[in-house]
């Protein structure tokens, strides 16, 4: 009998098609949008697989609405902070993810939010397509630059490192790091230093956020830690917005604690349009596309169907959690 399996998303068109020539029971969403709760938890009922992305939650009432027969669940995202793995695990479930294969894009957009928001990208655009263009002036919209700078990234993990090449590419004099523990190899390689987390807050000109949201870090970011910047700091988070104690975010604009803020994760997602951290000119959002070429999005889907491939055969998922 043909397995059953759910897939929550249209795919992109390579491992769409894949998807499609493998003899499955296969209930996909096919909507432009979330799967509704109340859909997800019908559809997941009697299910063997589930491909399923950030946005939807899997936690206990999901796995018991699926029954015991679930092997696999396969999310397209390297993080997975929206599955509770402890109930996935305690369950005998094979989980799997896409780690590695965004590392790249996400670091790209990881600098252009930092060079965006230190250039002051979002005012200059808007001036140019508002009508202030006037003569070139000395000082209008002058931003800051990386060379001789001190940059602090917040987990030291795949991406924190893939950043860290990148902006040394544009001089910047001292690479701290922050997180749960020394990460000697990527260290040795950018020639950084492991500092607390508050010397990171104190001594840093920018600031990138590249750790897992957890229990540990959720909301590290709050009043107390953005007064102890300096007041011309460059702020990025692309890594969950969560990380991040928004309101106090905003508390610390409206204040001018701090430079600039880029970032492509907020709490909630989508932001809703009348939210106030979009009338601040030096704050830089993006709608959560750090993952988002066409090259990496199929790398991921791919990888997230040998997962459930793999999960269905009853062999080791290739990226287990
Ligand atoms: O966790 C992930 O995969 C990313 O946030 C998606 O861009």
């Amino acid at each position: 009998m043909a397995p059953k399996v759910l897939v929550t998303r249209i795919l992109p068109p390579q491992t769409q098609a894949r998807l499609l020539e493998q003899d499955f029971d296969l209930f996909q969403w096919q909507q432009d949008c979330c799967i509704p709760r109340d859909v997800l938890l019908e559809k997941i009922k009697g299910v063997d697989a589930l491909f399923c992305l950030l946005t939807e939650k899997i936690d206990s009432e999901l796995l018991d609405a699926a029954g015991p027969q679930l092997k696999v669940i396969a999310t397209m995202s390297v993080g997975y902070d929206h599955i509770d793995v402890d109930a996935v695990k305690s369950r005998n479930i094979a989980l799997g993810y896409t780690p590695d294969v965004l590392t790249d894009a996400t670091a790209d957009l990881t600098v252009l939010l930092a060079l965006g928001a230190s250039r002051r990208i979002k005012e200059s655009i808007r001036a140019a397509e508002d009508g202030q263009w006037g003569k070139w002036a000395p000082t209008w919209l002058c931003g800051s630059q990386f060379t001789n700078k001190t940059l602090g990234i917040v987990g030291l993990g795949r991406i924190g490192e893939a950043v860290g090449e990148r902006l040394k590419a544009f001089n910047v004099g001292r690479i701290i790091y922050s997180g749960r523990t020394e990460k000697l190899a990527a260290q040795a390689k950018l020639n950084a230093e492991f500092v607390s987390f508050d010397t990171l807050l104190r001594e840093s000109d920018v600031i990138v956020v590249c750790c897992a949201l957890t229990k540990d870090t959720e909301n590290s970011f709050n009043y107390e830690a953005f007064s102890k910047m300096k007041k011309s700091v460059v702020f990025i988070n692309s890594a969950r917005g969560g990380i991040v104690h928004q309101d106090d975010l905003v508390r610390a604009l409206d204040e001018k604690l701090i430079g600039a803020v880029g970032l492509d994760v907020t709490t909630p997602e989508p932001l809703p349009p009348m939210h106030k951290l979009y009338t601040f000119p030096n704050c830089l959002i993006l709608p959560h596309v750090g993952s988002a070429t066409y090259e990496t999005r199929e790398n991921m889907a791919g990888m997230t169907l040998q997962n459930i491939l793999a999960g269905l055969d009853h062999t080791s998922l290739p990226y287990s959690i």
